[in-house]
């Protein structure tokens, strides 16, 4: 099923963070994202015209991750916000990490 179709579900640790074989295959789901951190992280870099666009999508993840219970690191500041997307409670990657990067990139950037 389409990744944007799914929810996160609660993670509280215990098991294996995603493979860097099973990262692999699942980044082409989301074109636009790269694996870091030896695959225990997805980022992705997002451009803007101003500070104030750049905020208002900081906001718009922010309600989104509220609404999946799972949340991004994001730096962001005039022209920019950095996503990086991981499953803290495993210092790795889970599905729900590729869950929110599907999406994170289907909010509304403008
Ligand atoms: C129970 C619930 O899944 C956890 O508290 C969530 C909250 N949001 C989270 N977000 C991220 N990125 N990693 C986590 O381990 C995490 N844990």
């Amino acid at each position: 099923m389409d990744l944007r179709q799914q929810r996160c579900t609660p993670c509280r640790g215990g098991i294996p963070p995603l493979s860097m074989t099973e990262a692999n295959d699942l980044l082409a789901s989301v074109p636009g994202w790269m694996l870091e951190g030896g695959a225990t992280r997805l980022r992705r870099h997002f451009g803007f015209p101003d500070f104030v666009s750049a905020l208002a999508f900081v906001n718009r993840i922010g309600a989104l991750a509220e609404e999946e219970g799972h949340h991004p690191d994001l730096h962001f500041g005039w022209g920019y916000v950095d996503v990086v997307v991981y499953t803290h409670a495993i210092a790795g990657l889970h599905v729900n990490d590729y869950i929110l990067a599907a999406k994170i990139d289907a909010l509304p950037t403008a």
